[in-house]
């Protein structure tokens, strides 16, 4: 499964954690402005705003897990399984298939009001990449420079947007439910909780953090929303790059997942695969991985972004340890 946050500190971050018990040899890849964006009914883009992210390249296409574009929208996809719809193409509305919806957004959207005007009238279909590549039940969330995000999700009675206060998305149940959920987690605090179970009783605050004491832990999708959501509106503003993206990865890390505990098959484990941070002002994008904790960065801005040729950065696949002596 997956997590989604957007950071909002003096810059905004946006990213992700890929969970899953396989790997499609994604890499970090950058698509400059002249990269032909080829689509299945709606034109062709020949230039467009330029994107980096994780993504999957297929003949010589980047299938993106997760994005950003160099005017700061950034747009990720988390699994939607038994919910996602995608349709038959409808004559009378755009269609872009699911696997073409990141590049058709962040090619051209440079806020998440513009992405919104974009998803008007918009049909997800059911065409698949390849034979091969078959299309995968997704929801998606967006969020951008301005600190606004949204969650896309495509349901049988429709595209719904909708805004998105929590700035955080996983996976099912649908995103309404998981807002209403969030009402049984209300009174979950950092600080000390107050006594009105018994107040004519003084109970024995026997450990720190009694305040989360019943905030979930477990790594199924409902319980990482209310925890994810709790950490990332806690999490404190940092004064430096350094500090705000340490902040951030510490909010991914709070629902990631170690291997062995999330048996999808039996001896198949899902886990954390990456964690990515892409700073939203900058085109910095940074990531780790699980077998490497040292965060990486790939700058966007010291690719030759006028160029019309893809680049990939292959992920980091083990430890660099500082040895102290
Ligand atoms: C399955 C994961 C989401 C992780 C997750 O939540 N897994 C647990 C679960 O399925 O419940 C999604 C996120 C992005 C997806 C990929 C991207 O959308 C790009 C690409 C799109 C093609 O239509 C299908 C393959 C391909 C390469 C997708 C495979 C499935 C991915 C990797």
């Amino acid at each position: 499964m997956c997590t989604g946050i957007l950071y909002n500190s003096s810059n905004h971050y946006f990213g992700r954690n890929l969970d899953l018990e396989i790997t499609f040899g994604q890499e970090v890849t950058v698509t400059p402005r002249n990269y032909e964006f080829k689509f299945r009914e709606v034109p062709a883009m020949k230039s467009h705003l330029a994107l980096i992210g994780m993504a999957m390249v297929a003949d010589n296409y980047p299938l993106y897990f997760d994005a950003a574009n160099e005017a700061g929208l950034g747009m990720a996809g988390l699994a939607y399984s038994g919910n996602a719809v995608y349709n038959p193409s409808n004559p009378k509305m755009t269609n872009v298939a699911s696997f073409e919806f990141i590049p058709y957004i962040l090619g051209q959207a440079k806020t998440v009001a513009e992405a919104k005007e974009l998803m008007k009238n918009l049909n997800i279909t059911n065409e698949a990449f390849s034979k091969e590549t078959q299309p995968s039940p997704l929801h998606w969330i967006l969020g951008d420079k301005t600190g606004a995000s949204i969650v896309v999700e495509p349901d049988a009675d429709g595209l719904h947007v909708y805004d998105n206060p929590t700035h955080v998305l996983t996976n099912n149940p649908s995103f309404p439910q998981q807002l209403l959920n969030l009402g049984n987690y209300a009174g979950i605090t950092p600080g000390e909780p107050k006594n009105t179970l018994l107040p004519d009783i003084d109970i024995n605050y026997y450990s720190r953090s009694l305040g989360t004491h019943n905030l979930p832990g477990g790594m199924d999708s409902e319980g990482r929303f209310v925890k994810v959501a709790f950490a990332l509106q806690h999490a404190p503003k940092g004064k430096s790059e350094d500090e705000n993206v340490t902040n951030y990865f510490h909010v991914l890390e709070s629902v990631a997942q170690p291997k062995g505990l999330d048996e999808v098959a039996p001896n198949s484990f899902e886990y954390t695969i990456y964690s990515d941070c892409m700073n939203l002002e900058t085109g910095m994008y940074y990531y780790n991985t699980y077998e490497d904790n040292q965060i990486a960065a790939v700058d966007m801005h010291k690719e030759d972004l006028d160029g019309s040729e893809l680049s990939s950065y292959a992920t980091k696949k083990s430890q660099t340890i500082n040895y102290q002596n």
